[in-house]
């Protein structure tokens, strides 16, 4: 489909930087899911200087191998998947750090210390559903803290596929029999939450309860610049990054990553350095890139896991030009879908 063919599907675009609300930006985001629908390629491209940039489209046929991918609303829990339906199967991973903590807005380090989130940290959290409310989640992971289970409960509420987070509680026998749901329908519209320790923030040692401030004040900004972002230097009788990643980075691989290998869409609610620690192994990071990676407090990012490959897709911003090139053609099909389902 020529470029200016796509230009007549839409109209012209405002340039780069000049949109506010403009309808043209929802047009374009719709009428590019469409087109990702039904197999074809949307490649964005820019000219010009800043705001009176251009906007460039290539629209291409894309590859034949996403025609085959399951289809995530209709048999999200489809048990059954041949091993070629595992090959082109995608899946859609979510992380979140947590929203605004308590101790965030105090500046203390936390670590494992079990503290809830501000009211900032809650509107984040909602803002962060609202950017994944058109991806679909089977599964949800989070810490076993407070904050990570608020943030992922929050999001949730944003969802439009409207089904319901149940915490799974497998911490003894009667805890199993006690939350069993006993309607086979009424599972369907439940999304499992399962909490773990592993994936909790990394222990920060004799630094819990104390101010970051005052901490370099005291000991010097490299000496705790050290603590919180190098690979192998723990904090005093605390978790280095490394150790972090010995468990967290351990669980995905044995729980996460075999739900996403089986179809299953997963978002993961955790904290600044648990989720460094698996970005690092996602991303392939080395001891010394890893040092400059931030997660900043509620904002999701989205990958997708294809062929045992993770590609990260950037940070969802609902359709537009940036929350487009996130889709791919299985999420705009699901996005496509909960438009229909919910018009
Ligand atoms: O544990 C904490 O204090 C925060 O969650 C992360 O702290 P950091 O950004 O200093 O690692």
């Amino acid at each position: 489909m020529a470029a200016t063919s796509f230009h007549q599907a839409i109209g012209t675009l405002q340039p780069h930087g000049c949109f506010i609300n403009s309808g043209c930006h929802q047009e374009y985001g719709n009428s590019s899911l469409q087109l990702i629908s039904k197999g074809f390629r949307v490649d964005i491209g820019r000219r010009g200087s800043s705001c009176s940039r251009e906007w460039s489209f290539v629209v291409s046929q894309a590859s034949t191998s996403q025609a085959s991918v399951l289809n995530p609303v209709s048999s999200p829990s489809k048990k059954t998947t041949t091993d070629s339906q595992k090959k082109s199967s995608e899946a859609a991973l979510i992380l979140i750090r947590h929203g605004e903590s308590l101790w965030n807005e105090k500046n203390l380090f936390t670590g494992c210390v079990d503290v809830p989130l501000t009211k900032k940290g809650v509107e984040e959290a909602i803002e962060a559903g609202k950017r994944i409310s058109n991806i679909p989640v089977d599964i949800i992971y989070t810490s076993a803290l407070i904050r990570a289970q608020m943030t992922a409960m929050l999001a949730m509420t944003q969802h439009r596929r409207k089904k319901v987070p149940i915490v799974i509680h497998n911490e003894s026998e009667q805890a199993k029999s006690w939350s069993q749901i006993f309607s086979k329908e009424t599972k369907t519209q439940c999304i499992p939450v399962i909490t773990d320790w592993q994936l909790n923030e990394r222990m920060y040692g004799e630094l819990q309860g104390l101010n970051k401030q005052e901490t370099a004040d005291r000991y010097g900004k490299e000496q705790v610049h050290e603590w919180r972002r190098s690979y192998d230097i723990p904090p005093p009788n605390g978790e280095s990054l490394e150790m972090c990643a010995e468990r967290a980075v351990a669980y995905f691989k044995e729980y996460i990553e075999p739900q996403l290998l089986s179809g299953k869409n997963v978002m993961i609610a955790a904290h600044g350095n648990s989720l460094r620690s698996i970005i690092m192994y996602l991303d392939k990071l080395t001891s010394q890139e890893v040092i400059s990676l931030e997660l900043s407090t509620g904002i999701p990012m989205l990958y997708i896991f294809k062929e045992g490959k993770f590609i990260r897709r950037g940070s969802p911003v609902a359709p537009t030009e940036a929350g487009v090139y996130a889709y791919t053609k299985r999420l705009a099909q699901y996005r496509q879908k909960l438009d229909d389902m919910f018009q």
